[in-house]
């Protein structure tokens, strides 16, 4: 069956490939949805003609509405725009490419409108995940994960006995660090942290990577997705990135999803789940990599991992904040305004700073004062680093 997409992201890592999966796919899209880049929406949208292009950036806004002044197509605005977009009657499926927390609200609007929804877009679960797993339920919505390690343990929970899952072995690179010191860290650049070993990514999520955030925050993704406690989730790091993560059942039996690292494939499956196609990642040979290898994390010299746990534990609006605090923090990092084990220490700090209710009924209000208050208080933090 050939689906209309609506893409949040379009421009970014995970947009342009899963254009390319639409375009092998046949596939239609009806949305395209981007920060800044006017250029690459405007190639985007001459390629694709969807129905509506959403651009977030006032100048850029500007830009594009030059650019695809002799075409038809709708221009919306922002926030507000990328909701509007995600309910079109006719889209099928609302893959929310997003990088940050602002993937919330669109997230939502996508489930309020009875949307699949192909969610890339992790920082919406950490930081609104009662909100987004309550909605979907309520409208009887299909969210399927495209993170690389969750798309694994839903491929590997696919045909079993969803009640006999005991745990999850959620696998971690390790990031371009992992070995390394915290004397040795020290020094380190946003042009060091943006080295990954195996993935090609978006530079927040690489330098998330580096600092072990990327992991806590996936561990959060992962409680909320498959309805797990922090108890029944491990973290093991496999510097090879090739068993994308597995799930343990009751009678001890372990199922991993193993492949090459591309994302062409947990794109494609969120997109076509539940049927599988043909993409061009490249092909497993097991002989080629002659071992894989596993080991546990440094948490120590890596404090994020166990930030986000502990923020995981205390429930409420603590991973909001958390992640709020290293949205803030990486795009500093990334400025060349803090250095990279400050990252650690801001999120720490606002852990530790915090405070809210821990009551899981939150409302998208709170959850968007809590990101607010979270900024506030990294943002002074930074100020005396
Ligand atoms: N890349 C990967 O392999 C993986 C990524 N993810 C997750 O997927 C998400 C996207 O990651 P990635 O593709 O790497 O990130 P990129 O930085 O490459 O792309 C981010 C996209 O989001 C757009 N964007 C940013 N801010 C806004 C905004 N305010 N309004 C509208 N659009 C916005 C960008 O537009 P513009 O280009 O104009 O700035 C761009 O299209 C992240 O949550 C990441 O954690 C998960 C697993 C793997
Ligand atoms: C491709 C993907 O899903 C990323 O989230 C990847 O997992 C990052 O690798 P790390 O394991 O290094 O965080
Ligand atoms: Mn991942």
């Amino acid at each position: 069956m050939k689906k209309t997409i609506a893409l949040l992201g379009s421009t970014g890592s995970i947009g342009t490939q899963t254009l390319r999966c639409c375009k092998n796919l046949g596939y239609g899209v009806d949305v395209l949805a981007a920060n800044r880049n006017a250029a690459l929406l405007e190639t985007q949208a001459r390629e694709f003609h969807p129905r509506c292009v959403v651009v977030s950036d006032k100048t850029a806004y500007a830009d594009l509405k030059t650019r695809l002044a002799d075409t038809d197509i709708r221009l919306l605005a922002g926030v507000e725009g990328m909701c509007e977009a995600a309910s079109l009657p006719g889209v099928d499926v609302v893959c929310n490419a997003v990088v940050g927390m602002v993937g919330l609200r669109p997230t939502l609007a996508a489930i309020a409108a009875k949307k699949t929804v192909a969610l890339a877009n992790k920082e919406t679960l950490v930081a609104g995940g009662r909100l987004v797993m309550d909605a979907a339920e309520e409208n009887g919505v299909d969210l399927l994960p495209v993170d690389s390690e969750h798309s694994a343990i839903f491929q590997s929970l696919q045909g079993n006995d969803r009640a006999a899952l005991k745990k999850i072995i959620l696998t971690a690179s390790g990031g371009p660090f992992r070995g390394k010191t915290a004397k040795e860290l020290e020094g380190m650049t946003a042009a060091d942290a943006l080295r990954h070993p195996n993935w090609s990514m978006g530079a927040k999520i690489t330098v998330d990577s580096a600092t072990l955030m990327n992991k806590g925050l996936e561990f959060i993704e992962a409680m909320w997705l498959f309805g797990l406690s922090p108890d029944q989730i491990e973290i093991v790091v496999h510097p090879q990135s090739v068993v994308h993560s597995a799930v343990e059942y009751a009678d001890g039996a372990v199922i991993a999803q193993m492949g090459t690292p591309d994302m062409a494939v947990p794109i494609q499956y969120a997109l076509t789940w539940p049927h599988r196609a043909p993409t061009d990642a490249r092909r497993l040979s097991l002989t080629d990599y002659g071992s894989l290898t596993f080991e546990k994390p440094d948490c120590g010299t890596f404090v994020c991992l166990d930030i986000c746990i502990e923020a995981a534990r205390r429930s409420g609006l603590y991973p909001c904040a958390v992640n709020a605090a290293n949205e803030y923090a990486v795009g500093r990092f990334l400025a060349g305004e803090l250095k990279f084990l400050d990252i650690g220490r801001c999120v720490g700090y606002i852990l530790e700073r915090f405070s809210c209710n821990t009551d899981e009924l939150y409302t998208l209000e709170e959850v968007l004062e809590a990101e607010d208050a979270a900024r506030a208080l990294a943002e002074a933090y930074c100020a005396r680093r």
